[in-house]
Formats: C-alpha cells, sequence, structure tokens
C-alpha cells in the first residue's frame, strides 16, 4: 500500500500558493501525474477549495485519532485519519465483505444513522471539511452533517456523547467516489469533531481543515517554532510535484521518503524554495535540515532566511526574493545526502516567516526551527487562544 501522506497537489511544477498541506484526499487507482503516489480525485480538481490550504488537524500525522464509532462492521474507522490516500484492490475480500481503505457500517434496517467522532491532533478554527468516498459506489452515505465541540484535557467517550455539541456543517447532500467539500464558517477553536451519514455506509477519508491554535502554556520555552503541531504552516512552495513541503513540519521522523517534500528535478535555472509561516512570531536560535531517506535527491545546499511581517502584510514569495523581506540567518551551505543536521543560526533577529531554499532542487524530510516566543509574542499567543474559545 501507498504510504505517502497526501499533503501535496502532487504534479504541481510551479509555484503552489497556497500549497495544499497535510491532506489532500481522494483516490483512483492510476498513477497520478507526479508520479510516486496513488492519484488523488481530490488533488486532480482545480477547483479545489481554498480552505484545502489549511492543515489537516485531523490527520494521523499531526497526531489526530478517532476515538469512537457506533458501527465499523465492514471496515474500521481509524482508516478516515489515515495520512495517505485511500487504496483499492478489486480482489481483497475478507471475512465480512470487501476490504475497503475507510470506515464502512452496515446496512442499517431501522430510522437511525451512524457517526464517528475524532479528535483533533490539534486544537483549532476549523475553515472546511472534506468527506472523501472514494472506491465508495453502491455503498456511500447520501447525506452528511458535520459537528464540533471543545473539551479541555483527555474527555472520556462518555464526555464526548454528552457534550454540547455545535453544528459546523447541516445535513447536506454527499456523493459516491468522490472528495466532498464542505466550507465551515466558524472563527471559534474545536478539539472534537463527529461526523455523521445518513442513513449508514462508508468513507474513505475525512479532512477537516483549519488554523491550529495549540494552547500557548505549552509554547514557553526552546520550541519548535516552523513546526505544524505549535501552529506553522506552509505559506508558498516553488514546487510540490511529488509531495509538499507541508510534510517536513510535521511531528516525529519521517519513516521514508515519501513522508518528507520531494520536488520534481530542476531542469532551468534558479532553485527550489518554501516559505513557512511560523507558528508564533519569535527568534530561532539553531535549526535542523534532516535530508534522511533522501539518498540520490537531496538538495546540494540550502540556505535558511526569515522575514518578520506585520499582520496583514504582504509575504514576497518572488524566487529571488529581493524585495528587501528576507534577512539570512543560515548562509547557503553544503549538506550531505541521508543526514541529520544541526546548525546554529548565523542571526538572531524575531521572524513571523521562514524561508528554505534547496539548490538547485531535493527533498527534505524535516526542518526544524528552534527558538523562542518574547513576553509581547507570547501574550499575543494568549489572547488569540482566549479569543477563539468557543
Ligand atoms: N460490495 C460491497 O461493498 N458490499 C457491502 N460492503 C462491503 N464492504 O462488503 C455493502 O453492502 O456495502
Amino acid at each position: 500500500m501507498n504510504t505517502q501522506p497526501e499533503h501535496s497537489r502532487a504534479g504541481e511544477r510551479s509555484g503552489v500558493r497556497p500549497a495544499i498541506q497535510v491532506t489532500a484526499a481522494g483516490a483512483t487507482a492510476e498513477p497520478d501525474r507526479g508520479g510516486h503516489v496513488a492519484t488523488g480525485t481530490e488533488d486532480e480538481n482545480s477547483s479545489a477549495p481554498e480552505f484545502l490550504s489549511y492543515p489537516d488537524l485531523a490527520s494521523r500525522a499531526l497526531a489526530g485519532s478517532v476515538v469512537a464509532a457506533n458501527d465499523e462492521l465492514f471496515a474500521q474507522r481509524e482508516n478516515l485519519i489515515s495520512a495517505h490516500r485511500p487504496a483499492f484492490d478489486p480482489a481483497d475480500f475478507g471475512h465480512k465483505g470487501k476490504v475497503y481503505d475507510g470506515w464502512e457500517t452496515r446496512r442499517r434496517r431501522d430510522d437511525g444513522n451512524d457517526w464517528a467522532i475524532v479528535r483533533l491532533g490539534v486544537p483549532g478554527v476549523v475553515h472546511g471539511v472534506v468527506v472523501d468516498t472514494a472506491w465508495f459506489r453502491g455503498n456511500y452515505p447520501p447525506f452528511i452533517s458535520v459537528e464540533a465541540v471543545a473539551l479541555d484535557g483527555y474527555p472520556s467517550v462518555s464526555d464526548l456523547l454528552e457534550a454540547d455539541w455545535r453544528t459546523l456543517v447541516p445535513r447536506s447532500d454527499a456523493l459516491g467516489d468522490t472528495p466532498n467539500y464542505y466550507a465551515v464558517d466558524s472563527d471559534r477553536r474545536w478539539t472534537h469533531v463527529r461526523l455523521s451519514i445518513y442513513p449508514d455506509g462508508g468513507v474513505a477519508r475525512f479532512r477537516v481543515h483549519g488554523e491550529a491554535v495549540p494552547d500557548p502554556d505549552f509554547l514557553t520555552g526552546t520550541i519548535d517554532l516552523a513546526a505544524a503541531e505549535n501552529g506553522g504552516s506552509l505559506a508558498y512552495a516553488s514546487d510540490a510535484f511529488y509531495s509538499s513541503p507541508a510534510a517536513i513540519i510535521l511531528p516525529g521522523r519521517a519513516r521514508n521518503m515519501g513522508e518528507g517534500w520531494e520536488n520534481a528535478r530542476r531542469r532551468g535555472p534558479g532553485n527550489d524554495y518554501a516559505i513557512f509561516s511560523l507558528a508564533q512570531r519569535g527568534t530561532i536560535a539553531h535549526v535542523e535540515v534532516d535530508t534522511s531517506y533522501y539518498v540520490g535527491n537531496a538538495p546540494g545546499w540550502v540556505r535558511l532566511s526569515v522575514a518578520d511581517l506585520a499582520p496583514g502584510a504582504d509575504l514576497d514569495t518572488s524566487p529571488d526574493g529581493e524585495g528587501g523581506q528576507w534577512t539570512d540567518i543560515l548562509a547557503k551551505v553544503a549538506v550531505q545526502a541521508d543526514t541529520r543536521h544541526r546548525f546554529l543560526t548565523d542571526t538572531s533577529v524575531p521572524a513571523t516567516h521562514l524561508r528554505l531554499d534547496v539548490y538547485p532542487d531535493g527533498g527534505l524530510s524535516r526542518l526544524r526551527a528552534w527558538g523562542e516566543l518574547s513576553e509581547e509574542d507570547l501574550t499575543r499567543a494568549r489572547a488569540r487562544y482566549d479569543e477563539t474559545r468557543p
């Protein structure tokens, strides 16, 4: 089975903004334009909605989990949040029927409906959800709805079942074998999301795209300012042909090349680069540039620079970055293949954005930007957390 996270518009060669982040969903059997991942119906879709630019807060890759479902006879609920694209083997049958890479309930013989509850890996403001029914053709749910709740700590399933759920997506139509997109208009921060299907059926993936708003009590001391779990996100990528740079700020280490950022071989002038919006404004003291698993396709050199932008200011995404926004914190330096590098930064300046240049192209499995928030920036993070409280 392909295990490449669905974090990219695989196949895009030129500037990707906003880049599809931790996820995109959907699947067909054909190889995609990008090559080594199963193709996605969702990310092949040129009319894909803007909210896909936000990270998938439900993804297993960001530590989400499916904490409960009322039924999962045909296919296990945990498949809903797998990072990789849904697979399908027409010959694969098990003791209970056709094997699907998704969540599938039995045929109902009453008037009820089925549901599954997802704990988001990071609490956040949800801007849209994807209910991807890839491969579910005669057994998809014709209607869905989505609700959310915000609970402190680590609630049990019974706590969740008794909680006061708020509607994010009212009961709406869904189609089979396709990513179904639903924009969400909410400025509150949620910890859990419930997908209801009517009356029953199968869903391959459930993606919950939004702005991570982590607890600021854990943004103290030295933290990874780029990390998605702290609220970092991809702002721009020059090339996400095989996979998106959004992957390199995910938690933990990559387990193979498919879990990092891989661009196409550059045949023209210039170099590839990615720009990240930092979790919070902060000062980076040292960085980790991990080329693990990139053996024949690591960059020859990398360079890191930062920008300190006021809220709402335009980000310079130009290839040369010579608009005066960027300050080098790591001058162009040679890197080795399949190596976890650590570098002290040359300059300590407050930053809201981090730019990674790779020369001339090449992949990385992880990028870490260790630094600290000033008291003032921490106060701002606390204010954001408070203002999004449901
Ligand atoms: N061919 C099927 O998919 N049938 C059934 N589902 C599974 N998983 O076997 C069904 O009733 O939906």
